[in-house]
């Protein structure tokens, strides 16, 4: 599992272990591990070495500038020219006499030579959102310069991944971290601007709380996952019944389908337009008709039947993923729901805007969650699922070929499927949404993929989760 804390978490747990550690070592840990990412980016490890390369450090004021200096004294000790452009009155001193011991220069001004790499010191979880203009004129100086953050990329809103409004942030190649991932390197639209992030650990481990936000990893997938095992019998699996589409909108009956009959459910079962229901028929001939389900999929393409469509598959009392035209129906008082929605549909059920939301995801679902009670998943580049316990979180994997017709049909039946096979709504909606991101990145292949794409391509992503061959 990838964890992300809040900057009050990371402070906290940074205090108790500073107090068991001599002064600096902490910071030290963290430049040696800075520097290293930084050589590591160089690719000095070939016959020039580090002579040669030039790197600027960008230094604001507080200790995130300092782990900039220090690294900056391990890089010009291996020799790589290093300038330090001190963006404020006060750095960190320490780290500023290292520069200079180690051979690194001082400069305020944008150096004449450009720089290989620039290293983002400005701040990091001390900062606001935003940027102060000597950064903005500095970080412009050297524009097109690959940039590696420091623990974030300045300007970013470190607990929420939002950003400023104005575009005053840094763009990385790639992010340094220290102890934890911060929430900015997962929630979008921040994480959108971290680039690669590496994480050093500086013994942070053990003291640091439950996350604020955690990413599934591979590993956590297949743990997650229920495989049938020996006696298994299609019932006990689970059966999935979808209730979408609509003569009007037939393929989101299909693609709902399609992505339930991803095999992780014993059974699927279609209710709804007959018309669809032979469709359904002709395409997937396992599906059955009405009876017993473990759980519902509701709202794909219903149009105008949405309310009664929802109402009747609720009235099983089984979990229900709620999705596009039953969303604005979904009760308030069912914990076992799982809620859908894209930004444009969040904004309606919220009366917000759709820019706001796509500006604001996390908020935005924690809003959601608290008005319905119930787990939900925004749709997006990075998808957030949100707990009513308050636990988050994002989904990491898929591509943007991802933004396709259909996605999201797929994507309600998978979490149907998983619903039926007894994982919680909160599992079922986070594990389906990485198989979906997953299946979709196995089809591109770097290049277009329909929605059907993505549904075909989950068995075998499953299967490489699992550890069989396939993938
Ligand atoms: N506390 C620790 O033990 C460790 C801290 N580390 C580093 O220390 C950093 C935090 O350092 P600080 O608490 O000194 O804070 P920062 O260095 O992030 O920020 C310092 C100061 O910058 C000013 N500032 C705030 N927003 C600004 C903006 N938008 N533009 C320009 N200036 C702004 C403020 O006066 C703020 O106090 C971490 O991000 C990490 O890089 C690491 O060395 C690991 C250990
Ligand atoms: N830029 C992006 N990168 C990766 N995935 C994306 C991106 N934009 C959207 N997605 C994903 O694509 C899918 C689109 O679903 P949705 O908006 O419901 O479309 P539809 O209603 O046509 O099915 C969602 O799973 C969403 O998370
Ligand atoms: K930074």
């Amino acid at each position: 599992m990838r964890r992300a804390h809040t900057v009050e978490q990371v402070r906290e747990a940074e205090r108790q272990l500073m107090a068991t550690l001599p002064e600096g070592a902490l910071m030290q840990r963290a430049a040696h591990g800075l520097a290293h990412a930084v050589l590591d980016l160089l690719g000095t490890g070939g016959a020039g070495g580090a002579y040669g390369r030039r790197v600027l450090l960008l230094v604001g004021s507080g200790d995130n500038g300092g782990d900039a200096l220090f690294a900056g004294a391990v890089l010009a000790r291996r020799g790589v020219a290093v300038e330090a452009w001190l963006l404020s009155e006060r750095a960190h001193e320490a780290g500023r006499r290292a520069l200079l011991a180690a051979g690194g220069r001082v400069v305020d001004a944008p150096p004449r030579t450009r720089p290989d790499l620039v290293v983002d010191g400005v701040v990091g979880i001390g900062g606001r959102a935003g940027l102060k203009p000597e950064a903005r004129e500095a970080l412009a100086a050297v524009a097109g310069v690959p940039v590696v953050a420091v623990d974030v990329p300045s300007g970013v809103a470190v607990d929420t991944g939002e950003l400023p409004p104005d575009g005053d942030h840094v763009t990385a190649a790639l992010t340094v971290t220290f102890g934890t991932h911060k929430v900015a390197h997962l929630a979008d639209p921040a994480a959108a601007v971290v680039g690669a992030v590496h994480l050093v650990d500086i013994g942070l481990g053990p003291l640091l709380p439950p996350p604020a936000a955690e990413a599934l990893q591979t590993a956590d997938v297949a743990a997650l996952l229920r495989p049938p095992v020996g006696d298994a019998q299609k019932y006990g699996r689970g059966v999935v019944g979808v209730r979408a589409g609509s003569a009007a909108y037939p393929g989101a009956g299909l693609l709902s389908t399609a992505g339930a009959s991803c095999g992780l459910a014993g059974m699927v079962r279609y209710v709804g337009d007959d018309a669809v229901h032979d469709l359904v028929r002709e395409q997937h001939p396992e599906v059955v008709g009405a009876g017993r389900v473990q759980a519902w999929v509701v709202g794909s393409g219903s149009g105008d039947g949405a309310a009664g469509t929802l109402a009747e598959a609720l009235a099983d009392d089984v979990p229900t993923v709620v999705d596009a035209d039953a969303l604005v129906h979904a009760p308030r008082d069912r914990a076992d729901l799982v809620l859908t929605p894209h930004a444009g549909e969040a904004a309606r059920l919220l009366d917000a805007e759709r820019d706001d939301v796509e500006a604001r995801p996390l908020e935005h679902a924690r809003r959601l969650v608290e008005a319905h009670g119930c787990v939900v998943l925004l749709k997006g580049r990075h998808t957030i699922v949100a707990h009513p316990d308050g636990r988050v979180r994002v989904t990491t994997t898929g591509t943007p070929w991802l933004a396709t017709a259909g996605a999201g049909d797929v994507l309600g039946g998978l979490v149907g499927a998983l619903l039926a096979s007894g994982l919680d709504p909160f599992d079922a909606a986070s594990v389906g949404s990485w198989l979906h991101g997953a299946a979709a990145t196995r089809a591109s292949g770097g290049g277009p993929i329909t929605a059907g794409d993505v549904a075909r391509s989950l068995p075998p992503v499953i299967t490489a989760v699992l550890g069989g061959s396939g993938a």
